[in-house]
């Protein structure tokens, strides 16, 4: 039996078949490459270019390669992008995303883990955020993911279709082996600082100072790469035993403001940094801090849980990654 990983030429995805490999799996890669990079999926792994949409493809894929369990990460993933082309973000991470679970049942696939995000909370009202929140994204990245949680709850119910949402709060850092780290074009703040610490930009803008949080800049809740991929395999193993539908949050339950990150970013890479109050960016809640007693029940022993932990091991990815 193998594993489908959808966007496996991502971010993610990549540390993901790392995982699997390193756990004596066998993965599956799919990706349409629109913002992945072939070269990011680990040597040996059978590779399809195609579009998750492509009924056709995906019910080959399952057969030829004797899927059980998809794990689905392609997606389109910037919040303000979302806001500009809704209709893109709701075709490309909705509508095909309904389409790739109706093609899995009909096929025999027993096991769908999703990404989900923390984006679908929009501005709770309480911090840490519980699972159980009321739900209300406020931009439509958010709603698009909000809209596949219940199509995977309701096809549960119908079809038998076992499933783990995963709701990542801010992913980042690089897998520590240096096999694998970001490296498809984002605007993620890690990102971004890094690549002014390398002198590929002047300066950051952060986003909105006035935030009712301790410094007015916005709160995350930033995880490793590879401990999230590590958090894949549990739920795999729980739904593989028999064990219930899960649907669970991903973080430390500790925020970072953007002042900190940078205050971080300056420390490891011991560059200046420049940055510059800029407005709000729409669509942005204050805060997202998780509420991980759910997954920490269910086994999850994170192994890089500290912010310059995480932004060390993305600087050594960015360092190789930069030109020359
Ligand atoms: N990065 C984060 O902080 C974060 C947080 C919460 C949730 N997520 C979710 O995790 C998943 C992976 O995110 P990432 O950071 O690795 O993003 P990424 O952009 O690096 O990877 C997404 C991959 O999906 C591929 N893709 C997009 N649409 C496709 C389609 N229709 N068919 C086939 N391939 C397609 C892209 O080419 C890319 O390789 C996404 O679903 C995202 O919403 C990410
Ligand atoms: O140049 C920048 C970039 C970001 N920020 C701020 O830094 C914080 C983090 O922003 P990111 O762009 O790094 O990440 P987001 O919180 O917007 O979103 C990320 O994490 C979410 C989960 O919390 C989603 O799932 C989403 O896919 C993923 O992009 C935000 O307050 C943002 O305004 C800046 O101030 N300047």
């Amino acid at each position: 039996m193998a594993v489908l990983v959808t966007g496996a030429a991502g971010y993610i995805g990549s540390h993901m078949v790392l995982e699997l490999l390193d756990n004596g799996e066998t993965p599956v890669a799919l990706d349409n490459l629109s913002t992945g990079r072939r070269e990011a999926i680990a040597l040996g792994v059978p590779v399809h270019n195609g579009d998750i949409g492509d009924e056709a493809l995906i019910a080959r894929i399952i057969h030829d390669h004797d899927i059980d369990t998809i794990i689905h990460f392609a997606a389109r993933i910037s919040v303000p992008e979302s806001v500009i082309d809704p209709l893109g973000y709701y075709l490309n991470n909705t509508m095909k995303t309904r389409s790739l679970i109706e093609t899995a049942v009909r096929h025999g696939v027993k096991r769908f883990i999703f990404s989900s995000t923390a984006t679908i909370y929009g501005d709770a009202a309480v911090s840490p955020i519980p699972e159980d929140t009321p739900l209300s994204p406020i931009n439509p990245y958010g709603w698009t993911k909000l809209v596949v949680e219940q199509i995977l709850r309701d096809t549960a119910r119908a079809h038998g279709l076992q499933y783990a949402i995963l709701r990542y709060f801010n992913v980042a850092g690089a897998d520590p082996e240096g096999r694998a780290g970001q490296s498809t074009p984002t605007t993620h703040l890690i990102k971004v600082a890094l690549a002014a610490a390398l002198g590929q930009r002047p300066h950051i803008d952060i986003f909105g100072q006035d935030y009712p949080t301790r410094d007015g800049t916005c709160v995350r809740d930033y995880v490793h790469v590879s401990d999230l991929a590590g958090a894949h395999s549990l739920a795999l193993a729980h739904l593989r035993a028999g064990g219930d539908n899960l649907t669970l949050n991903c973080g430390y339950g500790r925020g970072a403001s953007v002042r900190d990150v940078l205050a971080t970013v300056r420390d490891v890479t011991g560059q200046p940094i420049n940055s510059r109050n800029a407005p709000r960016r729409d669509g942005d809640p204050a805060s997202l801090v998780a509420a991980n007693a759910r997954i920490l029940a269910l086994g999850w022993k994170p192994r890089f849980d500290s912010l310059p932990v995480i932004i060390s091991h993305a600087w050594e990815w960015e360092r190789r990654l930069a030109p020359g």
